[in-house]
């Protein structure tokens, strides 16, 4: 028979646990003003709930510099002699997490019966006065340094609510310093709707006026405007709001609040996405950042999204189902933004083009309506200025001509010349940006430097047999293969283009290169080059409607040969990158064009 397992009630060390909960829940003690503040909101609320003769609602909070505390008061509905030891000094429970549990909403916030405990992190003492609205006439005193332990004794009764006075520790003196206090305030507790006085409830409430999307207020449009903006200047630290654009529920998504658009320059890869998420009134994030379109670098912006749910810390929100709906409900409203700015305000979409084209060209490859928006207002980066593709598309001749990403190919030098624009390969986004937009308008890119593109660019047209023959026997060279071709502009007779794979080949073969790449790498890499068998270095694109071509063919053969080696030298110092293997040396170039200079010239008397 197999020995009966003994069942044991799990320890608590409770000192430790405390101590974990206080001192190593929150990144920054600064939360404790939030706990606090928001006990004193649901204590409120629930006296709404249960009172039938609550007053209007009344939360006070009180620096005390002199003394060294901090006062949150409240005329929510106190806690009897019972309720102090089963709610407020029992970590875990809490009477707000049990009424909503039993459905009660209303607006209530805390649920996880650990708040309070931030008050010990910050003093060396927390005292607690409380008449209950269930025992008017009966007043409490808690009294606690550090949670482990607590004294309860009668007090004065007073006005039914609650006082929670810190004994501030030398460290968090500054949390009573009037100004540092209200911008705390401000920041954790401005969407909260129970108006929040500092110091005397004759001063105005610090949580006014309300978000602009709560605003009652008929506004006219410019007005409306001009609230967003200061509302938005209020959240962002370190752009100007170029514009607003607000998040109103739908799509599935019961969120409110504001995006903006930053007011500054950005790269294509910059990420300065920021959006501040409140739950039920409170600041939960600084920076949900992932709630906004990974392509929405220049987004900022503050959301009330009562679907999320915090974490125990209350710093961050869960990665739910919620939460995926709410990405995506923020995700339709940018976009819905973006036309809307598009349609109604020209003047703000210039200046939002202007200042994140590169970050766009990426968000359109994102979205199928941003790029319908976007596409023919973007400017690709080319060899003749940034232009739109409709700008490219004219100058090209009815196709768009790209980059390989490193510039300056011979292919590039004739594009120049003709002025048609190359789409520069290398920089974020622009070749699939501009593939995008040919495939939409069913036009061709051609990739300068690759085996189609040089094709496309320069068609080899068929000549007779013996104008082939006398073209080889003027402009053979080893390695170069001739290609009889039409092309603009008919000033140019040759253009010599190197193979870019059978350069790789080379590069690759080098002994150079066995010393700088892996073994590992190098051998893929030679598996790759070895299906480039024997494939020329070069390309030389004769252009059989030059005139100079034309006369060359005609001339006698000693002159033609010369102007030959004159036209051939020429077009390899044109060409000629040093790196490039098996090319030509301008070296033996300049031989040629000397020696044909020499055979032109007439001889001298
Ligand atoms: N100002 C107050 N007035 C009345 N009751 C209070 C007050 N502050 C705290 N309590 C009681 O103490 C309980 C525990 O508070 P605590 O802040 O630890 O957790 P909570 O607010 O319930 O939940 P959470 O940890 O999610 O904030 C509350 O549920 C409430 O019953």
């Amino acid at each position: 028979m197999s020995p009966v397992a003994e069942l044991v009630r799990t320890q608590v060390d409770l000192g430790g646990l405390m101590r974990v909960l206080a001192n190593n829940m929150y990144s920054t003690p600064e939360v404790v003003v939030r706990e606090l503040v928001q006990n004193a909101h649901d204590s409120c609320t629930r006296r709404r709930l249960e009172d039938t003769s609550a007053p209007e609602a009344r939360i006070l909070v009180v620096p005390d510099a002199a003394a060294g505390t901090l006062s949150i008061v409240d005329n929510g509905a106190g806690l009897t002699r019972e309720e102090i030891d089963r709610y407020l000094a029992t970590v875990g429970a809490g009477y707000t997490g049990r009424l909503r549990a039993a459905g009660a909403d209303a607006g209530l916030i805390g649920q996880f019966g650990i708040g309070f405990l931030s008050a010990y992190v910050v003093s060396t003492r927390v005292d607690l006065y409380t008449t209950s609205f269930q025992t008017p006439q009966e007043g409490w005193h808690f009294s606690s340094a550090g949670g482990e332990r607590y004294t309860v004794a009668p007090h004065a009764a007073h006005e039914v609510g609650t006082r929670v006075v810190l004994h501030l520790s030398e460290r968090f003196r500054p949390l009573c310093d009037a100004p540092t206090l209200e911008a705390l305030l401000q920041r954790y507790c401005c969407l909260l709707p129970m108006a929040i006085h500092v110091s005397s409830p004759e001063r105005p409430a610090i949580n006014r006026p309300p978000p602009p999307w709560r605003e009652t207020e008929a506004h006219s449009p410019l007005r409306r405007r001009s609230l967003e903006r200061a509302f938005a200047a209020r959240f962002e630290q370190r752009f100007e709001p170029l514009c607003t654009l607000p998040v109103s529920p739908g799509n599935g998504g019961s969120a409110s609040g504001l995006l903006w658009l930053h007011d500054g320059s950005t790269y294509g890869t910059s990420d300065n996405r920021n959006l501040s998420v409140f739950v039920r009134g409170m600041l939960v994030s600084r920076d949900a950042r992932e709630l906004l379109p990974e392509w929405a670098g220049f987004v900022g912006g503050v959301l009330e999204a009562d679907a999320l749910t915090p974490t125990a810390s209350r710093e961050d929100v869960q990665r739910d189902a919620a939460f995926d709906v709410t990405a995506e409900q923020v995700r339709e409203c940018l976009i819905d933004g973006l036309s809307r700015l598009a349609r109604e305000d020209d003047t703000t979409w210039r200046r939002l083009l202007q200042r994140h084209n590169e970050a766009l060209l990426g968000a359109a490859l994102c979205d199928e309506r941003l790029f319908t928006l976007l596409a023919d207002a973007l400017k690709v980066p080319t060899t003749e200025g940034d232009l739109t593709l409709p700008a490219v598309h004219r100058r090209s001749g009815g196709r768009l001509h790209a980059s390989t990403g490193e510039s300056g190919g011979p292919e590039e030098v004739l594009c120049r010349a003709l002025g048609v624009p190359v789409v520069d390969s290398g920089r974020y986004a622009a070749l699939p940006f501009t593939r995008r937009w040919a495939e939409r308008k069913g036009l061709p890119v051609l990739q300068l430097g690759t085996r189609e593109g040089n094709a496309a660019l320069f068609p080899r047209v068929q000549l007779e047999p013996a104008q082939e023959e006398r073209l080889r026997a003027l402009f053979a060279e080893d390695g170069v293969e001739l290609v009889p071709s039409r092309f603009s502009p008919p000033a140019l007779p040759l253009v010599l283009v190197p193979d870019r794979e059978a350069e790789l080949k080379a590069r690759l073969e080098a002994d150079a290169a066995d010393k700088r790449i892996g073994a590992a790498v190098l051998s893929l890499a030679r598996g790759f080059t070895a299906t480039i068998a024997s494939r020329a270095q070069a390309r030389l694109y004769l252009n059989v409607d030059a005139p100079t071509l034309r006369t060359l063919l005609a001339a006698p053969e000693d002159r033609a040969r010369s102007a030959a080696r004159l036209l051939s030298g020429l077009c390899t110092l044109l060409s000629h990158r040093d790196e490039r293997a098996g090319a030509p040396s301008v070296a033996s170039a300049l031989e040629g064009i000397s020696a044909a200079l020499c055979a032109l010239l007439p001889p001298s008397a």
